[in-house]
């Protein structure tokens, strides 16, 4: 055992299109928020409830199709047929009030910027094509997500979207049973980690 602080968290990849996601709160927070949630998946649905929009959120959710805004006070009700809630609103009463509604009904949840109200966080994210990377410093500074995004930003070549496509192709054509095929692919793709380690 180490002595390190643990790390605990769990990174998944959310079908964020096939769920139904509501945003509490609609000023600059949750522009980020939205700019996060939309730029990842542009067809998610989102029900955005606040009871003062920005123009920013308008402007901002205009093109995207399943976004519904509705400038009014957060009513319980809107955890009806609801998979996934992120908050960001400037009320720590509201904030608290949330959490426990959505433990009642198993509803994950984000506080934005209060960690100890999260069932999940946000994290920065590197896109190249197909490829995806979550970055997590387990809640210890953002900043330091958002320094890493880049650095991989720059460092990942554009080209590795190719290499995806023409693998996923290739896994397509490969004949043979289960251990066979992953053989395959492993050879075909330990030139990628040599070229480096040559270099
Ligand atoms: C990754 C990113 C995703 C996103 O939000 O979309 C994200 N924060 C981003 C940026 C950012 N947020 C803040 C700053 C100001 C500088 C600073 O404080 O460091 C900056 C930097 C900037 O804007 O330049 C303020 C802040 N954030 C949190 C706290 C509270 C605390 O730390 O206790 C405070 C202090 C509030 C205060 O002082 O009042 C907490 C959280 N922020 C998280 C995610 C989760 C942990 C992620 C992780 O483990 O790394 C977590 C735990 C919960 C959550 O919000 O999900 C996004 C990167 C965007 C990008 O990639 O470009
Ligand atoms: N703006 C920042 O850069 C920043 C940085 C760090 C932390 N924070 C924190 O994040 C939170 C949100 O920041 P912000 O700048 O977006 O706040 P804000 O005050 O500009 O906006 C709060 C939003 O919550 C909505 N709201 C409040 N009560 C509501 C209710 N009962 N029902 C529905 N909607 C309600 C408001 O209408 C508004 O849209 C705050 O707690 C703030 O302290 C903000």
């Amino acid at each position: 055992m180490t002595t390190a602080a643990s790390n605990e968290l769990f990174p998944v990849f959310l079908q964020l299109n096939q769920l139904h996601t509501l945003l509490v709160g609609g000023s600059h927070v949750a522009l980020e928020k939205l700019t996060a949630l939309l730029g990842n998946s542009p067809y998610a649905s989102v029900t955005v409830v606040a009871k003062q929009i920005s123009e920013g959120v308008r402007t901002f959710t205009k093109d995207f199709p399943g976004v519904r805004l509705y400038e009014r006070a957060f009513d319980e009700h809107d955890l009806d047929n609801v998979d996934l809630v992120v908050v960001a609103s400037n009320n720590p009463a509201l904030n608290n009030r949330i959490r426990q509604a959505c433990r009642r009904r198993h509803l994950l949840l984000n506080v934005a910027d209060k960690p100890e109200l999260c069932d999940f966080y946000l994290g920065s994210v590197v896109k190249k094509g197909n490829l995806k990377l979550g970055i997590s410093t387990n809640g210890k500074s953002p900043t330091i997500a958002k320094r890493i995004k880049e650095l991989l930003n720059d460092a990942l070549p554009e080209e590795i979207d190719e290499t995806l496509t023409y693998m996923s192709q290739l896994r397509d054509l490969l004949k043979g049973d289960f251990t066979d095929k992953v053989k395959q692919l492993n050879a075909h793709t330990a030139s990628l980690i040599a070229s480096k380690e040559d270099a």
